[in-house]
């Protein structure tokens, strides 16, 4: 489900892919779009790849059936959920890029661990873009959130476990309230100026 606004930034995105506007990224790259439940991933990661022309790998797919039930049930994933979950995202990832040679991913990535594990299973370049918002808003979206197997009350416990980035990590941490076509384009200009494989 999409507000509006979503919906016309998701057709500019699209009428200007069809006018050849199509932002030059390198390749080959991995682009994450990390951050708690609610912080905007998938919408996030979602419009980027339209912009780029790319697919787009969302990690929620990748989840086990267990992982889902133990989400939908309010309790908490642990690390021995979430390994096998993230090297099946890294797999997805690599995949995509052996054949488009660029693919955006959402994953929460909570952890520096996590992250580095996705930086050693996947084989190209890899760059993080962590949403940041406010605990009120991420607790507003969550409760507003229909149909979606991860409960607003798991929200303390995304929080407690996000490992927000050191500096040296490189991760660009952007203000995720602000509109999605926004947050793109401050990712596509913070891209374009990485140095070649400046990000593993
Ligand atoms: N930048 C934004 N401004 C306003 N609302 C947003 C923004 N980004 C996402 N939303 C809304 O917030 C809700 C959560 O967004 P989304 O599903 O993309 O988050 P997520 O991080 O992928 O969550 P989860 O990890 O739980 O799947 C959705 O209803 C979405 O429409
Ligand atoms: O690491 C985690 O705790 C999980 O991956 C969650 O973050 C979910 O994937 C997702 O965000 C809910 O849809």
């Amino acid at each position: 489900m999409h507000t509006i606004e979503q919906h016309n930034t998701a057709q500019n995105m699209e009428s200007a892919n069809r006018m050849g506007n199509i932002p030059a990224v390198a390749r080959p790259f991995a682009i994450f779009v990390i951050g708690v439940s609610g912080s905007g991933k998938t919408t996030v990661s979602k419009a980027l790849a339209e912009l780029i022309g790319c697919p787009q790998i969302e990690g929620d797919l990748y989840h086990a059936p267990a992982s889902i039930a133990k989400m939908a049930a309010g309790i908490a994933l642990n690390d021995d959920d979430r390994w096998p979950w993230l090297d099946r995202i890294g797999e997805a990832v690599n995949s995509t890029i052996a054949e488009h040679g660029i693919g955006v991913a959402s994953c929460s990535a909570l952890k520096h661990a996590y992250r580095d594990r996705l930086r050693h299973a996947i084989t190209s370049p890899v760059c993080f873009v962590l949403l940041d918002s406010s605990r009120e808003e991420l607790l507003r979206r969550l409760s507003e959130r229909k149909s979606h197997y991860m409960p607003a009350s798991l929200l303390g416990s995304q929080l407690d476990t996000l490992e927000r980035p050191a500096p040296e990590e490189g991760v660009l941490t952007l203000d995720g309230q602000k509109p999605p076509e926004a947050i793109c384009q401050d990712i596509i200009a913070w891209i374009q100026a990485l140095p070649p494989n400046g990000t593993k």
